[in-house]
């Protein structure tokens, strides 16, 4: 007996199944009666199914018809092809069969193309018993002709396998994933040191809080308290008070920000909380953002808080260069490592910190804090002034003429050139020696804009000379570093664009696979279309080698999930576990099992 059945189901796979079988009523699957009898009479079915065989004249013992009298296409599957046989070389464990056209043999630029589509299925067919890797005419002329064609045109030919007799190129779209490269390498996933460096991020933000500290478990809204300095009595003072930075989470929005608790601080003017608002409102990329102020007696004194934005990691520009370090030996002697920041370096800090102060004056505002201690350096090459409108809040005067406070802010800035050039902070002290170490380290353009900004305030001083006179050669330089580094970023974020996808594709299998009960049906997973879903997830992660060893190659992993992702039409060949039966399914039909039964769970959970 042979028969040709679809599933029960309204499952459109076809199913292909040895000819001498007996419908399972279970799983839904057809089980062998008896092996089938091979005979050279019959079409092999590898002329139905990929429209040729490349075992033909390689000892395949069924009937190959001429070329001319094959069918056009392929598919879909009549009775007559599921009842042929198919000559299986025992080698391929990761065939990937997918429709092709029919007239492969004549080598049209289109077929070439679909025949690309097959390399891994040819590619595994090819290899002889002891492995090695055989390559004929016809491989030969396929990769020659197909140099014609650029990566993308094979790539949408991999995708989407087409039975159109010609090759249209199509255009990108925006569901077309990356074609995958034969090798599986890391450069499919983020750069190690971007990983690195993110992931020490990740943990900064997540450390769990800290205990015993007799810290308030909820503070107007922030909760995971966690301060970001050691707690100790002797503490550097922030104007007069005493101030300690924590890291803390926000109820309401989940975020991770950072509050700046100064301790025994009386609000004396209301109005003062203005000029927060004022701060909140400037966003700049050079300035770590005001978010709100208030005060609290929950550390059991008046403390007035002012929160900004978390960057995690972020190194103070006294701590990042002119804190002393620790000797270390250098060619057999102890030395002292240089800290000397190089020219350009110099001035990036300048134009950045120039271009946030001009960001501030132009609000109406003053930094008031241009200080190696408040100005944070994170990644490579960016620097954002911070705690920013707190001392608005503790020296309110609402009769304060803010343009004395500008030019008091460019004296500041002068004063933490020097102190770079140097590495002292209080290089400014003794001018004559700091001007010598500076004409002796850096250009003459850096001691002039040092002195502009120490000179005496006057109405035509002000932050807008000051970015003059760095000139616009270096601002361009600053420009070229800031969008190489954006090329960066956006580069290593491309070999992380499909990840979020495919993990809501794995979470999907997760939820279907092996369930052990849906809707009081123990086999709920095993049956229906379910069950085709079990076997594709056996294509995609249980394949097997010739020997029998798992085939652990991500790349195939990658390009399954992208094409079932995708939903394309390209078909491939899923064969039970007991090798007796097989169904031939596209993967857009899998994607329309999954989501189906995917819903069916997710309408019960909700
Ligand atoms: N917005 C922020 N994002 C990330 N880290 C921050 C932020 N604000 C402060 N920090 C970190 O908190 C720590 C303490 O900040 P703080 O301003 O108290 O520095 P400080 O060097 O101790 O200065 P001071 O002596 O004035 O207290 C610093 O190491 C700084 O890196």
């Amino acid at each position: 007996m042979s028969f040709f059945s679809r599933p029960q189901s309204a499952s459109s796979a076809v199913k292909i199944v040895n000819p001498n079988t007996e419908l399972d009523d279970k799983t839904n699957l057809i089980s062998p009666i008896r092996p089938s009898v091979d005979s050279p009479q019959r079409q092999c079915r590898n002329i139905l199914i990929y429209g040729s065989c490349r075992f033909q004249h390689k000892g395949c013992l069924y009937y190959h018809p001429p070329v001319r009298s094959r069918p056009e296409s392929p598919l879909p599957l009549s009775a007559q092809a599921v009842n042929a046989p198919v000559f299986v070389p025992k080698a391929p464990s990761n065939v990937t069969p997918s429709s092709s056209s029919s007239q492969t043999l004549e080598l049209s630029p289109p077929l070439l193309l679909n025949h690309a589509a097959h390399s891994e299925y040819d590619s595994y067919a090819q290899q002889t018993s002891n492995g090695t890797q055989l390559m004929d005419s016809e491989d030969q002329l396929d990769s020659l002709q197909l140099d014609d064609y650029d990566h993308a045109a094979a790539s949408l030919g991999a995708f989407y396998q087409s039975t159109q007799s010609t090759f249209v190129r199509q255009p990108l779209d925006y569901h077309l994933y990356t074609h995958p490269i034969p090798n599986f390498t890391p450069s499919q996933f983020i750069g190690d040191s971007l990983r690195v460096e993110l992931q020490k991020r990740s943990e900064a933000i997540r450390a769990a809080s800290a205990v015993g500290l007799n810290l308030p478990d909820e503070l107007q809204g922030y909760h995971s308290l966690f301060p970001l300095e050691p707690l100790v009595p002797e503490r550097r003072k922030f104007f007069s008070w005493c101030s300690t930075v924590y890291r803390a989470c926000s109820s309401s929005d989940g975020v991770t920000y950072v509050l700046r608790r100064v301790e025994n601080f009386r609000l004396m003017h209301q109005a003062a909380f203005n000029l927060i608002e004022s701060w909140s409102r400037i966003h700049h990329p050079n300035i770590i953002r005001v978010r709100e102020a208030f005060t609290t007696r929950t550390f059991n004194d008046n403390s007035l808080i002012v929160t900004y934005d978390y960057h995690a990691n972020a190194q103070t520009l006294y701590d990042a260069h002119i804190k002393p370090r620790a000797p270390v030996f250098y060619q057999g002697r102890l030395q002292v490592p240089s800290s000397n920041l190089s020219e350009d370096t110099l001035w990036s800090y300048i134009i950045q910190i120039a271009n946030a102060i001009r960001a501030v004056h132009e609000a109406g505002l003053a930094v008031r804090m241009v200080d190696a201690t408040k100005i944070l350096v994170t990644g490579k090459n960016r620097y954002y002034i911070y705690s920013c409108g707190i001392a608005d809040v503790l020296m309110y005067d609402g009769r304060q003429d803010t343009s004395l406070l500008q030019q008091e802010d460019l004296a500041m800035f002068g004063r933490l050139v020097f102190g770079l050039c140097c590495n002292n902070l209080a290089a400014i002290n003794t001018l004559p020696k700091a001007l010598e170490i500076m004409s002796h380290l850096y250009s003459v353009d850096i001691k002039n804009i040092a002195l502009y900004l120490i000179s005496k305030p006057g109405p035509h001083k002000n932050i807008s000379q000051v970015i003059e006179m760095t000139g616009k050669n270096r601002l361009l330089r600053e420009m070229d570093g800031m969008q190489s580094a954006l090329d960066r970023v956006e580069g290593e974020l491309m070999s992380e664009l499909e990840n979020g996808r495919l993990v809501r594709l794995l979470c999907k299998f997760g939820f279907i696979n092996e369930r052990p009960e849906f809707a009081r049906e123990p086999r709920w997973s095993e049956t229906g279309d379910r069950y085709i879903i079990k076997l594709f997830r056996d294509y995609v992660f249980h394949q097997v080698d010739e020997s029998g060893n798992p085939v652990v190659n991500l790349s195939h992993v990658l390009a399954c999930l992208n094409k079932l992702d995708s939903g394309t039409e390209e078909r491939i060949m899923l064969v039970s576990r007991d090798e007796q039966s097989c169904l031939v399914v596209s993967y857009k039909e899998v994607k329309s099992y999954i989501e189906a039964a995917f819903n069916d769970l997710a309408k019960v959970s909700r």
